[in-house]
């Protein structure tokens, strides 16, 4: 079976709760080369924010994936390619974990399954507001995360394992030990990548590195360049 992300080295993710830098389009983020676009945040999120992201990057030739961070920000815009749901394996409590999805399910009944998956998420920053939302447990080992990577390809067939270190830079030893730890599953790693060589360096370990922030902080060139190293490395 493929998977959309097979050939992804990078993925751009845009949070609609936040500015873009003067001057910069979502036009110009489409167009620095990531293999895709994630449409998501923690905190702030409405459907209408959602749509408007959607609708900006609609135009323009990349992938579009929506993440929704709760039932009730999903949106059906026609651009979307499709929706990559978070679950997260080391969250405090069940919500977060299956609690969310069974909430959306009684609401939705049938999803279009063939465009819907799940990212298996193990959350490292304890100062993220995803951690504190998820109350997640981040004081893992580098044994752990790896044990967790298992469980989620293993025990719970997922095919994405998200090493989420929103906005820092991860240990790349837990990162390495995580990408050892899969085989079939695509490894996916976010969190603090700002220049080529920290984009080049987790790239070695994960199959798809993600970039966040430095899109609303610093803009294309800056996102350019770790695109570059994404598919160097
Ligand atoms: C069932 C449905 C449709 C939704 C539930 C999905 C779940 C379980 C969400 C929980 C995890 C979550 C909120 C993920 C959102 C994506 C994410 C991690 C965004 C970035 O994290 P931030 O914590 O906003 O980073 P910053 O602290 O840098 O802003
Ligand atoms: O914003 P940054 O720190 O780049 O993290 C990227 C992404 O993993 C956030 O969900
Ligand atoms: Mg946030």
């Amino acid at each position: 079976m493929t998977a959309p992300w097979d050939d992804w080295n990078h993925v751009l993710k845009l949070d609609p709760d936040k500015e873009l830098p003067d001057g910069v389009t979502y036009g110009d983020l489409c167009a620095t080369g990531t293999d895709a676009i994630e449409i998501g945040g923690t905190t702030g999120m409405t459907e209408e924010n959602m749509s408007a992201v959607i609708r900006a990057c609609a135009e323009h030739d990349v992938p579009l994936y929506q993440e929704p961070s709760n039932p009730s920000v999903v949106v059906e815009e026609e651009a979307l390619d499709g929706y990559l749901v978070p679950t997260v394996f080391n969250a405090g409590s069940p919500f977060w974990i299956t609690g969310a999805h069974k909430e959306w399910i009684r609401l939705e009944g049938d999803l279009e399954w063939d465009r819907t998956w799940t990212e298996a998420y193990i959350v490292m920053n304890p100062a993220a507001d995803v951690a504190e939302l998820t109350e997640a447990d981040c004081d893992l080992s580098a044994d752990d995360v790896a044990a967790y990577a298992t469980v989620a390809e293993r025990m719970f067939g997922q095919e994405i394992v998200y090493l989420e270190y929103s906005g820092t830079y991860g240990d790349e030893e837990v990162v390495a030990a995580a990408g050892d730890a899969v085989s079939d599953s695509a490894l996916f790693y976010g969190g603090g990548i700002h220049d080529y060589d920290s984009a080049h360096r987790m790239a070695a370990h994960a199959d798809v590195i993600v970039v966040g922030n430095l899109a609303h902080d610093r803009g294309v060139e800056a996102v350019r360049e770790t695109v570059e190293a994404a598919n160097e490395a």
